[in-house]
């Protein structure tokens, strides 16, 4: 057991009351791994999936929104820890990064660090919010990694929202507003798609921002069941049209029904299964580099719905790009079927 040193400075303590990292065991050995048992198993230095939190309430207050989100990363590590976890998939959880008082600007700049700390030592940041002002710090993090660098940057946000209002300061609604600015100066275009926009919560503002900005995005009814297939393509494109993917997942993209856990639940809402979907065609890429999932709010949740889906979110993509990198390492030709 060991704790990654990349993250010794942003560890914070956990105040709430039940362990995150505890669950029901079966048995010793890999047949009886879950992800309880696999968290910091590994080396620190071995390149996996690394867990961190954003106790960040300041954004949603920012807003104007329901606060609780601050509560957010302990329960997604509840609801993820008993999950059955594949032998071989390295999983860290780096701490968390708080936010004091409403200092927003000093918890982005401490969670772009250890974002940054970690994908420079080749993990997988996978950030748990916090409401979405994450994403700004999250973004940030991989820009001062030098992972951007000559690189074009893709942002694939599911939510109902597009999060591009002009503000004075950050908040929740503003980060992909920021993140245009600060791709401008680094001379790149901005490439921002959204899924799942539910077109009565974003005003006209919003919708003229997002096409100033030549924003790429598909609305809720379009993307039901039926439309999976055009959903899955128009991902596979977006994907397809950049170098490196930072994935985004606001909760608040799923139905009301399905995740009430949420500061602005959704009338309609886009289904689990097809949010699992796109999980799968995103995490099979080797562009994928880093992952948000934001706005779960314990205080508002129904029977751990909300923090269920976004674990089940979470093992998703670890497991599905475990499985890609897996493929895309194994031996191939003549001699590997001979050795198989
Ligand atoms: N991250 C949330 N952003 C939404 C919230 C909308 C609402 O509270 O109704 C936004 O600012 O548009
Ligand atoms: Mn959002
Ligand atoms: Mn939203």
């Amino acid at each position: 057991m060991n704790t990654h040193p990349s993250t010794a400075t942003v560890a914070t303590p956990d105040v709430t009351a039940r362990p995150a990292w505890a669950g029901r065991i079966d048995g010793i050995g890999p047949a009886h791994r879950r992800w309880h048992s696999a968290v910091n198993a590994d080396e620190a230095t071995t390149p996996g999936a690394a867990v961190i939190g954003f106790r960040s309430d300041e954004g949603v207050r920012r807003n104007g929104g329901r606060q609780g989100a601050a509560d957010g990363p302990g329960e997604i590590r509840r609801a993820l820890a008993s999950k059955a976890l594949d032998a071989g998939i390295v999983v860290h959880d780096a701490g968390d990064v708080m936010v004091v008082g409403d200092d927003l600007e000093d918890g982005h700049d401490r969670l772009a660090a250890a974002v940054s700390s970690l994908v420079r030592a080749g993990h997988t940041p996978l950030v748990l919010g916090g409401g979405h002002e994450t994403a700004y710090g999250s973004y940030q993090g991989l820009a001062n990694s030098g992972a951007l660098d000559g690189q074009r940057l893709g942002i694939l946000n599911l939510d109902a929202h597009f999060d591009l209002r002009e503000a004075s300061r950050a908040t929740s609604g503003t980060p992909f507003r920021q993140i245009a600015g600060l791709e401008a100066d680094r001379g790149a275009p901005f490439t921002y798609a959204v899924v799942g926009i539910s077109e009565p919560s974003n005003t006209a503002a919003l919708f003229d921002a997002a096409n100033a900005l030549n924003v790429v995005y598909r609305t809720d009814e379009e993307c039901q069941e039926r439309h999976l297939s055009d959903v899955l393509a128009f991902v596979a494109h977006f994907v397809d049209s950049v170098d490196v993917l930072h994935l985004s997942i606001d909760l608040d993209v799923l139905p009301a029904a399905s995740a009430p856990g949420v500061s602005a639940p959704a009338s309609v809402g886009v289904p689990p299964t097809v949010i699992v979907e796109i999980c799968k065609v995103v995490a099979a890429s080797p562009k994928l580099t880093l992952v948000d999932v934001v706005e779960l709010n314990p205080a508002y949740d129904i029977d751990y719905r909300t923090a269920g889906l976004a674990a089940r979110l979470v093992h998703t993509l670890t497991v599905g790009s475990h499985r890609a990198r897996s493929r895309a390492t194994a031996p191939t030709g003549p001699d590997a079927v001979a050795a198989g």
